[in-house]
């Protein structure tokens, strides 16, 4: 009986000793429909994938899974990272479970508490530097080059292996209805890119025969992918100094620009910017109208969408998902910044009475 989550697709994988996987059974994430949001926006068919359901919060557990099972193949001792928070936490729980040594770099102040929390507490050695994710990745890369890890971000193709398996789970949910529309957020450009090609696979193998326009959502200061295809460029002009709260895709120089500007062009997708108060009321009304709680980052593909109807260019009786690709745990401050304060009162039932009736 095949399980449900990444592994299920191991005929997709690029795994030569099955033996050898590294798993904390991720994947098999809830495809949510939501009506309720839908009816707010005037949508006849809205979903959401929640990636935040995934072993640590994030879809990176999908990438992890094949790539530290390939670092198990090669027997290598010591994987390292560069990352705004989500990869180094993940990769610091598949490295812990493989008995590897684990090094992360990170952008001084710029992680969300959650993940650093992460990334601490499944021992990886934590390193922090005075720059940007960009400046700790070229160096993380240097490091790879000298041989001394194996560099597990999305440079490494076994990482977005494992993370087309979130379309193939879209279709197999969908009963193979497949969407008019894909909606997710991108930094570091692998998801959008990795997500892409598992849709091209179920339609190779005959599985599906439509595909899903591919849509890419970044924030206002970190939007070199939007820049591009708004000019219907082949290459991006890199970002010097991104900036948003939405710190997972604080990123001005994705690696895989060309493979995600590739994916939106041949989809006929599009990709657009949205504002750090666009982001938050987003993540406000998915919480609130769906009870589905995500990392600001994340609720950039529900900002995305929302303006996007607004600008006309995506029709209301489109079939779409929105992938929101963190859990809201992760960056509890902001959760915490955008939110009413908490009352308090003393322990006294009558004030609590009162308080009831205007609830
Ligand atoms: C919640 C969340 N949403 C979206 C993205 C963007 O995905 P890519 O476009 O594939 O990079 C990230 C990326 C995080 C890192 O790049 C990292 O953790 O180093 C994320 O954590």
């Amino acid at each position: 009986k095949r399980e449900i989550g990444v592994w299920r697709y191991l005929e997709y994988m690029p795994v030569k000793d099955p033996k050898k996987i590294v798993t904390l059974h991720e994947g098999g994430t809830p495809l949510y429909k939501c009506d309720n949001l839908a009816k707010e926006l005037g949508l006849k068919e809205l979903y959401v994938k929640n990636e935040g359901a995934n072993p640590t919060g994030s879809f990176k557990d999908r990438g992890m899974t094949v790539g530290v099972t390939r670092a198990n193949e090669l027997g290598v001792k010591v994987v390292g990272c560069a990352s705004t928070g989500n990869t180094s936490a993940s990769l610091a729980a598949y490295s812990a479970r493989s008995g590897k040594k684990c090094i992360v770099l990170l952008p001084e102040g710029k992680v969300a508490l959650g993940k650093l929390a992460q990334a601490m507490f499944y021992g990886a050695k934590v390193i922090q530097i005075k720059g940007n994710f960009d400046d700790a990745l070229e160096m993380v890369r240097e490091l790879a080059e000298k041989k001394l890890l194996y560099l597990l971000n999305s440079v490494n193709p076994f990482r977005l292996e494992g993370q087309k398996t979130i379309g193939f789970e879209i279709c197999d949910q969908l009963n193979w209805e497949v969407p008019d529309r894909v909606i997710l957020p991108v930094g570091n450009a692998g998801n959008i890119s990795a997500i892409w090609k598992g849709f091209k696979e179920f339609r190779e193998t005959g599985i599906i025969d439509e595909l899903p326009k591919m849509t890419g959502i970044q924030a206002e200061g970190a939007k070199p992918i939007v820049d591009a295809v708004k000019k219907g460029a082949k290459e991006i002009i890199p970002e010097e100094h991104p900036e948003t709260i939405a710190t997972a895709i604080r990123i001005g120089n994705p690696v895989n620009a060309p493979k995600a500007l590739d994916a939106i062009y041949s989809s006929g997708g599009t990709a657009e910017s949205v504002t750090d108060e666009e982001i938050i009321h987003a993540q406000k009304l998915l919480a609130r109208t769906e009870g589905i709680f995500v990392e600001p980052a994340s609720a950039s593909s529900i900002a995305g969408l929302i303006k996007l109807l607004d600008m006309g260019v995506i029709d209301r009786d489109e079939r779409i998902v929105c992938i929101t690709t963190g859990h809201g745990l992760k960056d509890p401050d902001a959760a915490i910044r955008a939110s009413e304060k908490p009352i308090e009162i003393e322990c006294d039932i009558k004030v609590l009475e009162k308080l009831l009736m205007e609830l």
